[in-house]
């Protein structure tokens, strides 16, 4: 398996290894797979029964393209996604039925009780096997609105191998979520508060790959985000799983996907594009819905980032959404690196119009609000008795708006545990659930991080000063 980047027309060519011990290419594009692993109706169909770690394998195993060894890759994700250590549902990622043909798909069964889970498990362990097996040091850079951070540190932090540097906006994640995140003592975590929003904390993330100086010798800057392609990889099996469980590949299936950076959905797409029948890719935004207005009037313009009750999904400049637009415009990398360009100074950006209503008979989307969050919430549970957290909800409301064919079957993705977001649920007008046993102290844990302004060179000599290794 060969990846290019989303900015080149052609060239800079890597294998696996290489994509997943990156963040951003050099010419500030993101991999992607040269050409996707194909699997025809006979190919899904023997994929039925498997047990989510055995889909995960087959699945995954030729993006890796041979470059780790098969025995190593296969216990690298029955590791993973271990249902007496890491997961505690015994399905993985169960699907709940709450309407006639609507389903939602927990993915908030993991250590950190969020979707990020189910990629950063296997990437910690990809990244330890891998650096370990070169004799390397690598420094993970992550930015976080809330989930990514704790998923990362709990994927990533037994490894000897990484320092690892998350930054979250300060005051803007839930406490449940910074406290996953900064009641870690490990001598390798360091959380950072950066005094700006999430975009100012993915763009410090993505300047850092541009000028990398500040890195000590002999160590690798490595992406935890979902621009390192192996996130999608690991994020594209759930997809065939609950397609599977719903008469994939006889019938086609529905997704709604709340979506901030674009990568969750964007792994339905990769998944699609695999031959798994999807019918139709739902985008569910907050009130932060530049992706809402580019499906909806091909309109992507940056404007100001609000705080809502569905905080993960507080996203303006969505990382993903440019693998996209560089298959929308035939893969053309130069065509893109225009298009990126003209966004990057002007804040906006429209795709071709054929281009455009091309990909609209894939993709749908909804905007919610947070009082109609709260109302969904509410009308859920009213109905079903189903405890969902706001950015689930976002992508249970959107179904509910959009007609879609009724006969297909939907899936919502549930992202997150309810746990994680109490003001939201107690708007809604119910009571947050408990905390699980694992974490029940949580609120009383010591927290460590630092709180940083919004500026390069600080960021850049604090993680100097920080590192481990150097
Ligand atoms: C709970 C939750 N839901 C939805 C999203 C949006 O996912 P994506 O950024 O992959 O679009 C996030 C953050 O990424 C999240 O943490
Ligand atoms: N919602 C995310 C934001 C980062 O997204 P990623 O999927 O690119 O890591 C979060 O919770 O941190």
């Amino acid at each position: 398996m060969k990846y290019i980047t989303t900015r080149s027309a052609k060239g800079e060519e890597k294998g696996f290894q290489d994509v997943l011990l990156a963040g951003l290419a050099s010419d500030g594009g993101l991999y992607v797979p040269a050409e996707l692993p194909q699997f025809s109706k006979e190919d899904i169909r023997q994929l039925r029964g498997l047990p989510y770690n055995e889909l995960a394998f087959t699945i995954i195993k030729p993006f890796v393209g041979g470059e780790i060894d098969d025995s190593t890759l296969k216990q690298l994700i029955d590791d993973s996604y271990s249902t007496s250590e890491i997961f505690s549902h015994s399905a993985v990622a169960p699907l709940h039925q709450v309407g006639s043909n609507e389903w939602i798909m927990e993915l908030f069964h993991g250590p950190t009780l969020a979707f990020k889970d189910f990629a950063l498990q296997l990437l910690g362990r990809l990244l330890n096997h891998v650096l370990t097996e070169r004799g390397e040091k690598a420094i993970v850079l992550g930015a976080t609105s809330g989930d990514t951070g704790s998923a990362a540190i709990e994927g990533c932090r037994h490894s000897d191998a990484l320092d690892i540097f998350i930054l979250h906006p300060y005051q803007r994640v839930s406490e449940v979520q910074r406290r996953q995140m900064t009641s870690v003592m490990a001598d390798n975590v360091n959380n950072i508060a950066i005094k700006g929003n999430f975009d100012d904390c993915q763009a410090m993330v993505k300047q850092s790959f541009a000028d990398q100086p500040f890195l000590p010798d002999n160590t690798r800057l490595v992406a935890v985000n979902s621009i390192n392609w192996a996130r999608i990889m690991a994020q594209v099996v759930y997809y065939f799983h609950a397609a599977l469980l719903l008469g994939a590949p006889e019938r086609e299936v529905a997704f709604s996907v709340p979506t901030g950076n674009f990568g969750d959905i964007f792994a339905g797409y990769i998944a699609r594009g695999m031959g798994l029948p999807i019918g139709k890719l739902v985008v569910a935004t907050n009130q932060n819905d530049i992706l809402h207005r580019f499906f909806k009037d091909n309109d992507y313009r940056k404007q100001q980032l609000e705080h809502t009750l569905s905080p993960s999904m507080d996203i303006m400049v969505s990382s993903n959404f440019e693998r996209l637009l560089f298959d929308m415009l035939g893969r053309d990398g130069d065509r893109l690196a225009q298009l990126m360009e003209t966004f990057q100074s002007t804040g906006q950006l429209q795709a071709p119009e054929t281009e455009w209503l091309n990909i609209k008979t894939l993709f749908d989307s909804c905007r919610t609000g947070d009082d109609d969050t709260c109302a969904t919430i509410a009308e859920l549970h009213r109905e079903t008795g189903y405890l969902a957290d706001p950015h689930t909800a976002t992508g249970v409301r959107a179904l509910r708006e959009l007609q879609l064919d009724a006969r297909m079957p939907k899936v919502v993705l549930a992202t997150a545990h309810p746990v994680k977001f109490p003001e939201a649920i107690e708007k809604a007008g119910l009571q947050s659930p408990s905390l699980p046993a694992s974490m029940s102290d949580l609120l009383q844990r010591e927290e460590r991080y630092s709180v940083l302004e919004h500026d390069l060179a600080v960021l850049h000599s604090f993680i100097k000063e920080q590192t481990r290794h150097s």
